[in-house]
């Protein structure tokens, strides 16, 4: 190498897109915070991130994205939910769980179809993206439609169709349902936005042995687990009699307990089954404003994740909810548990975000990947535009995340490295159109 090419600056490196000038929240194990900060998007992952004057110069982009004025985070990760039910908002409200589920959703659910299912995920993956959403986990009917319209609307998404003992109205007898999850996981194998999970619905739908067979089969699949557990102590009383053990002991006394278990609710816990789930590493995913509405209870977060649990967060479905914004959710959950506890730092903003980021991404197995901004991690970044009445002064941007913002300050939105939501408007799905299909659907349901 001549002097001359020594002290020449080393060649820009390519990028697809460079998000520049916001304050970027890594959520790195250093939590490391770059203001102002860029980040080099390329091949649907993250090529760096740290301060714009380091890295301004370093790449040639083939686009950029002014973020002055925003921050920069992670998307966030709906850890729960079933996405079509956006169908039934505000069809059947003011209900407990189980004469709601029973009396009201269950005969709704038997109308579906695989075209309502498709309509319904799309109006979700709609509202999703834009109140910054990039990753959702679901369970329902029909979920190869799910999986097409997650992909349509360019959404990552860990998906599985609902299991139990009584014929569905998709593959009828469990024999088919377990062939069809099987069948699904082989079809999206390799695919860079979804992946399949097996997802017996709860243990008071579920017998034991098809409980077995469900922990069975995402074992061979190497895939998660997911079931609705613990939600309420009506569910506690019903499972103690006709097993005699309470839900999570029930599980662990099956076997199912695991890693890759991944356990929706679990509202009514005893220290001992906050125990168990610690010891064998389940995740759990927390619903407060369904748990909310159906008057489930208030789950012990604060004791799970002292005890060492991986909590996420979710919104459930939007017939118990009755929105997707996990902005929403994020102020619920720390609010709620400060209220429950009468104590303001029980759960501190800084914690209910990573609950709603890496501890989501961790739970549906996608730790390694999605949940941070690191080199390496696909691009799933949202930008939140923070030039707004109700988001100044700033002093501490996490505080105004979760006491302060609301989905709709999410201005762009990248998936896997691609611009699905610009300037707050979604590039991949015509959403006058999916509001009309739906709105056609929801005559149907009403007659
Ligand atoms: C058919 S897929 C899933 C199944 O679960 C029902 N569901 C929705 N929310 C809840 C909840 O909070 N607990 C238990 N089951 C729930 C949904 O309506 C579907 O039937
Ligand atoms: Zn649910």
């Amino acid at each position: 190498m001549t002097d001359n090419e020594r002290n020449q600056d080393p060649p820009a490196e390519n990028a697809d897109l460079v998000i520049s000038g916001g304050r970027v929240l890594t959520l790195n194990d250093r939590n490391e915070i770059f203001d102002p900060g860029t980040v080099a998007v390329g091949s649907g992952r993250i090529l760096a991130v740290g301060p714009s004057e380091a890295l301004s110069a370093r790449f040639t982009a083939r686009r950029v994205m002014d973020a002055a004025g925003c921050v920069v985070l992670p998307g966030l990760v709906n850890a729960h939910t079933h996405a079509a039910m956006t169908l039934f908002r505000g069809l059947a409200d003011d209900l407990p769980l189980l004469e709601w589920l029973q009396r009201h959703i269950f005969p709704a659910e038997a109308q579906l179809t695989e075209e309502w299912v498709y309509r319904g995920t799309l109006l979700a993956c709609a509202e999703m993206i834009l109140s910054g959403t990039t990753t959702f986990c679901d369970m329902y009917l029909f979920e190869h439609k799910v999986a097409e319209a997650a992909k349509a609307a360019g959404m990552r998404a860990l998906v599985g169709e609902v299991l139990y003992d009584f014929p569905s109205p998709h593959y009828g007898p469990i024999e088919n349902g377990l062939k069809f999850t099987e069948a699904l996981v082989q079809e999206w194998k390799g695919d860079p936005l979804i992946s399949v999970a097996v997802e017996p619905h709860a243990l008071y739908t579920c017998s034991p042995e098809l409980l077995r067979r469900c922990h069975d089969l995402a074992c061979r699949l190497d895939t998660r687990l997911i079931v609705h557990l613990s939600e309420s102590e009506a569910e506690v009383a019903q499972i103690r009699e006709r097993y005699g053990h309470r839900p999570v002991e029930h599980l662990e006394r099956l076997g199912v307990l695991s890693e890759r278990l991944i356990a929706d609710h679990c509202v009514a816990l005893s220290p001992s089954d906050i125990e168990m789930l610690a010891f064998h590493r389940v995740n759990v995913v927390h619903n407060p404003e369904s748990n909310m509405k159906l008057a489930s209870g208030i789950a012990p977060v604060p004791a799970l994740l002292a005890a060492g649990v991986n909590v996420a967060l979710g919104t459930d479905g939007c017939a118990s909810n009755n929105n997707l914004d996990l902005f929403g959710e994020m102020n619920t959950c720390a609010t709620l548990h400060k209220l429950a506890a009468l104590d303001p730092a029980v759960l501190p903003a800084q914690v209910v975000l990573r609950m709603a980021t890496r501890n989501g991404a961790a739970a549906l197995g996608l730790g390694h990947t999605v949940g941070q901004i690191t080199a390496g991690y696909f691009a799933d970044i949202i930008v939140v535009d923070f030039q707004r009445p109700h988001l100044t002064p700033v002093y501490d941007p996490i505080s105004h995340l979760i006491y302060a913002a609301k989905g709709s300050d999410v201005r762009h939105v990248i998936i896997h490295g691609r611009v699905v939501l610009e300037d707050g408007r979604l590039l991949t799905l015509d959403v006058e159109e999916v509001m009309a299909h739906v709105r056609s659907i929801a005559k149907k349901i009403a007659s």
